[in-house]
């Protein structure tokens, strides 16, 4: 589904990631830990599209991205949900919209119930019609979760999602990303809360890469 062969990446002061090989198996659950700084969001770029590889071979759902144009590159996107680190949000458009928008930007607006069901879902069916900055930090971002499942992607890829919550909500949304892979998703977290970690290997064959000395590399069964 993600395959890296010996990739690496290079924002131009020297190589951030080097000699980078793994898949990730569809239907996986995958961590991805390593100190501030050392490329956990620009390995989640690589995965989905956002960078290309300046060395090695990537590949995205069986299509090697070097190569792809940027409607090809689009498409592989529409596949894949991103909770980004920080989660924007239009702040003059109601919450319900705000998470359909992955929807009517592309023309196929979700049917109310379904958005309805989602938001139910996510525990935010009472601030359907809030305005974001009306919304809590745990809030925003099972609203920020919700708006990247809407349009059904295989993969979902969140960068520090529980960075700014409190640990009840940490685990709440964490329990929302483990149902996500029960119904067959393939998912990739990147942390650094080795206590989000644990938790969740105690539930879920999660699996844990670590970046280190521009490697990313499976950790141990120390975590
Ligand atoms: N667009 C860019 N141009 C140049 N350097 C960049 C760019 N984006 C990130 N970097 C650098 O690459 C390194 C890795 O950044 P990245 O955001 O991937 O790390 P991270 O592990 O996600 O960090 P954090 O845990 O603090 O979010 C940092 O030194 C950062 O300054």
């Amino acid at each position: 589904m993600i395959a890296f062969e010996n990739v690496a990446y290079n924002y131009g002061g020297g190589e951030l990631l080097s000699e980078v090989s793994l898949k990730l198996a569809p239907g996986s659950f995958h961590f991805l830990t390593g100190p501030s700084g050392s490329g956990k969001s620009t390995f989640l770029k690589l995965c989905y599209g956002e960078l290309l590889p300046t060395a090695g071979r990537l590949t995205l759902f069986d299509r090697e991205v070097r190569g792809l144009n940027r409607d090809e590159i689009a498409r592989i996107r529409g596949r894949m949900g991103i909770v980004h680190q920080d989660c924007q949000f239009l702040d003059h458009l109601p919450m319900a919209a705000n998470v359909a928008l992955p929807a009517t930007v592309t023309g196929r607006e979700a049917p109310m119930q379904d958005l309805a069901d989602l938001m139910g879902w996510v525990g935010l069916a009472d601030v359907m019609q809030a305005m974001p900055p009306h919304l809590s930090g745990g809030e925003r971002q099972r609203a920020a979760l919700a708006r990247a499942i809407i349009m059904s992607p295989e993969v979902v890829l969140a960068d520090e999602p529980t960075g700014n919550l409190d640990w009840d909500m940490s685990l709440r949304l964490l329990q929302l990303l483990i149902e996500l892979n029960r119904m067959g998703k393939t998912i990739l977290i990147a942390t650094h809360d080795l206590n989000l970690i644990r938790t969740a290997k105690q539930q879920v064959a999660a699996r844990v890469l670590r970046i280190a000395k521009r490697r990313v590399q499976l950790a141990g069964a120390d975590l």
